[in-house]
């Protein structure tokens, strides 16, 4: 029987990644030991958590990467659990020495692009937008996620078929939830995750509010994303406040309707980002027309909402606001974020699925972090 080398199993070993964390398992110190005997090889490996849900997978994986370079051996994966020590010690890892607490996102380095969905009143298809947008992204090819910052609807999971899911913990690392749609994957961190019961109202204000954000940006293990949406709660409350001081260098996305008053109250969330300095990136009219069987485009809900909130917000913030596009009202669009498919991936050919896509080439297209990013508002010494 050839032989085969400890080096040779741990460079096989470093090629398996663990399934949430998505880093090589040798990496994160998650294997303890290797055992070579005459016929088998033992891998035993350390789990974050006892009872993790994705022992099967890592036992495939591992079994896969060794047996290509022991097809001799019968592989066994025995496994054990980290003790605290070593949780701790995989987490310093994941955060690269930086300091506990701190925003990926908000260092002057971070490459990552920070979108923040923002609406005047709700129900107007911002979440619909969010989503949307994110998965027209990760099929271009990008890193994305997206977290739900909603306290009134957090309809997020739901529409990307992770409504029933709770994150993995790590220490007081939070794992995101991968979410699968077709051939590509999102993080999603949501605040209705952070409850402790699923049904349970979220009435916080000011600083619970910023401490569930923060806890959403320092705390979760994002990687390293392209780009990260933000799903506001409508309005210009309390959440819109913290995301201003703790992600100065976000850019805001304003979705309306195109009724009057809904972009009035649009303009005002437009201007809050203003106030806060940050960048108003374009405005989504959503709910634009119904395309009639006769080919009319029925205006449900009137026109001119966004060209009101482009020319409004342009007026006021000094700079050209553009509308990034005009998403028609359809049934598909609906049904698809109900079950959790959103149209983009799932029937990507629809008006609303082609407009989204547009929009979503018109923010990838443009460069990766840092440029449009504003000065001012450092974030604060309590990161
Ligand atoms: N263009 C569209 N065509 C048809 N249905 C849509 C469209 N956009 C959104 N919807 C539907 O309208 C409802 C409200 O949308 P969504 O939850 O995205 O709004 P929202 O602004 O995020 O609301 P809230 O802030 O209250 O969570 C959902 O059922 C969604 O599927």
């Amino acid at each position: 029987m050839a032989d085969v080398t400890q080096e040779q199993i741990t460079e096989a070993l470093s090629t398996v990644n663990d399934p949430e964390i998505k880093r090589p398992i040798t990496e994160l110190g998650m294997v303890d030991t290797v055992t070579i005997g005459e016929t088998e090889i033992v891998v035993r490996l350390l789990l974050t958590v006892a009872g993790c849900p994705l022992k099967d997978t890592l036992t495939r994986d591992v079994t896969a990467a060794v047996v290509k370079v022991a097809p001799a051996h019968t592989v066994r994966v025995d496994m054990g659990v980290m003790t605290d020590e070593q949780r701790k010690a995989m987490q310093e890892h994941l955060r690269g020495g930086r300091a506990e607490r701190e925003i990926p996102f908000a260092q002057p380095g971070s490459l990552t692009k920070v979108y923040a969905v923002a609406s005047g009143k709700g129900g107007v298809g911002k979440s619909s937008v969010t989503v949307n947008l994110a998965v027209a992204m990760a099929k271009r090819g990008l890193k994305v996620g997206v977290l739900d910052a909603d306290i009134y609807g957090h309809s997020i999971p739901d529409m990307l078929g992770v409504g029933d899911q709770r994150p993995t913990q790590v220490e007081d690392m939070i794992m995101p939830v991968p979410a699968r749609i077709g051939d590509v994957e999102i993080k999603v961190i949501s605040i209705g995750m952070l409850k402790p019961r699923r049904d349970q109202v979220v009435a916080w204000r000011g600083p619970m509010l910023d401490r569930a954000l923060v806890q959403m940006l320092a705390d979760v293990y994002w990687g390293d994303l392209d780009a990260l949406f933000l799903d506001l709660p409508p309005g210009t409350g309390d959440m819109a406040i913290s995301m201003g001081q703790h992600l100065p260098g976000a850019e805001f996305i304003v979705v309306t309707t195109p009724q009057q008053a809904a972009a009035q109250v649009a303009e005002r969330a437009g201007t809050m980002a203003s106030m806060m300095h940050q960048r108003v990136v374009g405005v989504v009219e959503n709910m634009s027309w119904l395309l009639l069987p006769s080919g009319e485009k029925m205006e449900v809900f009137g026109s001119g909402g966004a060209a009101q909130v482009s020319s409004t917000l342009s007026a006021r913030l000094g700079y050209e606001i553009s509308v990034l596009g005009q998403v028609p009202l359809e049934e598909r669009m609906r049904e698809t974020g109900d079950s959790g498919a959103p149209i983009v991936a799932s029937d990507p050919d629809a008006e609303s699925a082609k407009v989204l896509q547009q929009i979503a080439d018109q923010l990838s297209g443009r460069s990766r972090g840092l440029a449009g990013m504003q000065l001012g508002l450092a974030p604060a010494g309590r990161l």
